[in-house]
């Protein structure tokens, strides 16, 4: 039984056992980057990929894979989905102007309703666009846990903690911030993995962030954190602490456990080996960064000393859109521009720090590799377009020509989500109606 796959009637068979035949497919194994062929999907995992037949698949339902390219699924290392309220709102502005006047006050208003719209508003950008896996960092967690569930992603999740509050507050955030952590560890069949989150050493004092450090140890966790965002930001970390932004989180134990860090883009070649002696991750969120003109982080340096450095979008009110091909293709371009070396970060490499280097830096088993035993997360893209013409390099099209209009197909532990780049878990009209009544809602109150 054969699947056209341009008028595709079952793209995601109910079997659980099935096979995509004539298909390109992103392999980034040794000397083959791409292999044309077949790759079967049994339940969430993939057990073939290669250019000959397999054996064993008579009768099971095929996909025909013919100008498509097969990805895996993008990852998102660091982001706040239910940020897209506000997007457009504090344009142009620098970091801490736009968070203090302009997206603290609003987000002080936002109730589990707002998160829950929001966040669905992300996700639906965020899935069509071939992200299957993100980091979220927010509040109301437990909206963003529910909308994880019902869309069928992937997702490390965390409530950010602020801690410029009341001591009494401050218990109440930390204890949320544990709940959470424990509650949703491991649910929606495994596809929701929590983290433990002060939101940055500029917002939590010491005593605070330790507590986190402390809870990430009892509940044997990763952390996560934004840090060294701007120059402002360590030139303060100094005076308050007497020590930079990398120093201070090592001091108060942060890198004792498996950690990530967002942004990283204002440290010393002496932060990076400290960075890279205890395998901390960076987020490298190249659109943010530019937006809010914080800086290009030293993208060449961190990788060259052994940091894993993956792609963050940030939160759509400072990026202003959810595309990580946006982001693979800055990260590849930038570093050229700001080093004068074309060699630096090659597309393929851009491809790795959207897909494998994410998924470890989630410490994610099994995926952001097509290969056998991995998970089924991937997409496929449509390249019979103008811009993916000719078939030289699908890798190299995936990075300098592609963006997320281009994703026909998504799937995650082998279930298809977006199909013909429509969203087929959530209510994608629904969605876009009450986000836009949530955030009129947030004007008016
Ligand atoms: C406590 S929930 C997360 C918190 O982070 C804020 N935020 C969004 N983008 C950034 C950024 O680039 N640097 C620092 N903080 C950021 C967001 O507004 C939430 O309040
Ligand atoms: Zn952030």
């Amino acid at each position: 039984m054969t699947d056209k796959l341009n008028n595709l009637s079952q793209t995601s068979p109910n079997s659980n056992k099935w096979m995509i035949k004539n298909g390109a497919f992103s392999v980034q194994d040794g000397d083959k980057a791409v292999i044309r062929g077949y790759m079967v999907i049994e339940d969430d995992l993939i057990s073939y990929i290669g250019e000959e037949a397999p054996a064993n698949v008579e009768g099971i339902p095929v996909i025909d894979g013919t100008h498509l390219f097969f990805m895996p699924g993008l990852v998102n290392t660091h982001g706040h989905a239910a940020m897209s309220l506000l997007r457009g709102y504090g344009d142009d502005l620098a970091l801490q102007v736009w968070l203090q006047e302009k997206m603290w006050p609003m987000e002080a208003k936002f109730t589990s309703s707002d998160v829950y719209w929001g966040t669905s508003l992300s996700v639906v950008e965020m899935l069509k666009g071939g992200t299957t896996t993100f980091l979220d960092m927010y509040d109301h967690m437990d909206q963003v846990g529910k909308v994880v569930e019902q869309s069928g992603m992937r997702a490390s999740l965390m409530r950010g903690a602020i801690g410029l509050c009341s001591e009494e507050l401050q218990k109440h955030k930390l204890a949320e911030a544990i709940a959470f952590a424990k509650d949703w560890n491991g649910k929606a069949d495994g596809r929701i993995t929590t983290m433990l989150s002060p939101h940055a050493p500029y917002t939590c004092p010491p005593a605070f962030f330790e507590k986190f450090v402390q809870a990430a140890h009892d509940l044997d966790l990763p952390m996560h954190t934004h840090m060294s965002e701007t120059k402002a930001e360590v030139e303060q970390n100094v005076q308050d602490y007497g020590l930079r932004p990398v120093a201070h989180l090592e001091k108060m134990g942060m890198f004792t456990r498996p950690s990530l860090v967002a942004h990283g883009v204002h440290l010393n070649d002496e932060e990076i080996d400290i960075l890279a002696s205890h395998h901390v991750g960076v987020s490298h969120n190249p659109g943010s960064n530019l937006k809010l003109a914080s800086g290009v982080a030293r993208v060449i340096e961190l990788m060259r000393a052994g940091v894993k450095v993956s792609l963050g979008t940030d939160g759509a009110a400072s990026n202003n859109n959810l595309d990580m091909f946006e982001e693979m293709r800055l990260a590849a371009l930038i570093h050229k521009g700001v080093s004068g070396d074309p060699t630096a970060v090659p597309a393929a490499e851009a491809l790795r720090m959207g897909t494998i280097y994410g998924a470890e830096s989630l410490f994610l088993d099994r995926v952001g590799v097509l290969a056998p035993g991995m998970k089924a997360d991937m997409i496929a893209l449509n390249t019979d377009q103008a811009h993916f013409l000719p078939h030289s390099d699908l890798i190299s099209h995936a990075v300098y020509s592609a963006s997320a209009k281009d994703v026909e197909h998504v799937w995650v532990d082998g279930k298809q989500i977006v199909k013909h780049g429509a969203c087929l878990t959530l209510d994608e009209e629904r969605i876009r109606r009450e986000a836009q009544a949530a955030f009129e809602g947030l004007l008016s109150r």
